[in-house]
């Protein structure tokens, strides 16, 4: 048994439109324990990065956090004070995004941005920051950790930024790390060096990361658990293993079907039939009802909850419910 490093429990997150009340975030739970890593997969615009925001409290208006709880150690993170959770962020909790450059500081120096907060946030000496700084440059695989010091973000490429972030969110030793989509924009050979070096990163300082991403090919890389997210809710839950050899939530299934196989050619990639569903008003009815091909009359009338089955397996879908009625 592993411990529970952080527990999400009926999270709401929800964004206050002239529109309407845009429902990002709806009563969602799951745990991520402590050295795993947890992906929460889903296509864009299932909650996936609000989910993410939500955990470091940084969902800006007109979002708000309606309810629920985030427990990180014996700490319920929705209930601190703004200071207490600024203390948090960048120490126990740090962040990486899909866009570096954005996160950076382009008119400082990689050094400044690096050295400063180690002095802030670990009451080191300029030069044993300094020192540190380097080093980190190093285990984020990057060499000449010394003149990398003295470089500005727009001397970098695209990877090097990242692992910058990267070293970046390590400097404070966080418990948790969480990575939104961090190599959406990189090429694939860069990207699978990032991944490595964040499974590195797990094995050697038993971090926690919460990963956020659309793509399958990604969470069979790096995840020991899968959060399947649609319309901002869970659908599904399971190990990894265990997800990707008994998908049961038509969405899961579909997701699947729409990944390329080594080996296997094929004349079109599938892709799931229609889109998200805008999140106001979505209504009693199931929200993949429109797109599923498994879809049964009760699924328009009453959305399914979460259901825990065997082997660490949760889904949320009629099918999975005795005494349902099949029949059109
Ligand atoms: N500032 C905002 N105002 C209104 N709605 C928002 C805002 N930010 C996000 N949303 C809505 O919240 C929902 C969830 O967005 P979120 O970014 O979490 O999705 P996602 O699954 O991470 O997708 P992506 O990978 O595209 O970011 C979307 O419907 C989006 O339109």
């Amino acid at each position: 048994m592993t411990n529970t490093l952080a527990e999400i429990k009926g999270l709401s997150t929800y964004f206050h439109t002239e529109e309407g009340i845009v429902k990002a975030v709806d009563d969602v739970s799951f745990s991520i324990p402590a050295g795993r890593t947890v992906a929460v997969v889903g296509e864009s615009g299932c909650g996936k990065s609000v989910t993410a925001l939500s955990v470091m409290r940084l969902v800006a208006e007109p979002g708000r956090i309606e309810k629920g709880e985030i427990r990180f150690g014996d700490q319920d993170l929705l209930r601190l004070r703004e200071g207490e959770m600024r203390g948090l962020r960048g120490n126990d909790i740090a962040m990486v995004f899909q866009e570096p450059m954005s996160s950076l500081n382009p008119v400082l120096t990689i050094g400044e941005q690096l050295i400063e907060p180690l002095m802030e946030h670990r009451l080191l000496s300029k030069k044993e920051a300094r020192a540190e700084s380097a080093g980190l440059i190093t285990r984020v695989g990057i060499p000449r950790a010394e003149e990398m010091l003295k470089a500005y973000p727009h001397e970098l490429s695209g990877g090097m930024l990242q692992r910058i972030m990267i070293a970046i969110a390590l400097s404070c030793q966080p418990k948790l790390l969480i990575a939104d989509e961090p190599t959406t924009a990189l090429d694939v050979t860069v990207q699978a060096q990032i991944l490595d070096l964040l499974n590195g990163i797990k094995a050697e300082s038993n971090t926690a990361i919460l990963l956020i991403t659309h793509d399958l090919g990604v969470v069979a890389e790096m995840a020991d658990h899968v959060v399947v997210m649609y319309a901002g809710k869970v659908i599904e839950e399971a190990p990894v293993i265990e997800l990707f050899q008994n998908p049961r939530h038509p969405y899961t299934k579909g997701l699947l079907r729409s990944k390329p196989v080594i080996g296997r050619r094929e004349e079109r990639l599938y892709s799931i039939p229609g889109q998200v569903p805008q999140l106001i008003g979505l209504g009693e009815a199931c929200a993949f009802a429109d797109r599923c091909e498994s879809c049964l009359p009760v699924c328009r009338e009453r959305r399914p909850v979460i259901t825990q089955g065997e082997n660490g397996h949760l889904v949320a879908c009629w099918l999975y419910e005795e005494g349902v009625s099949r029949d059109e």
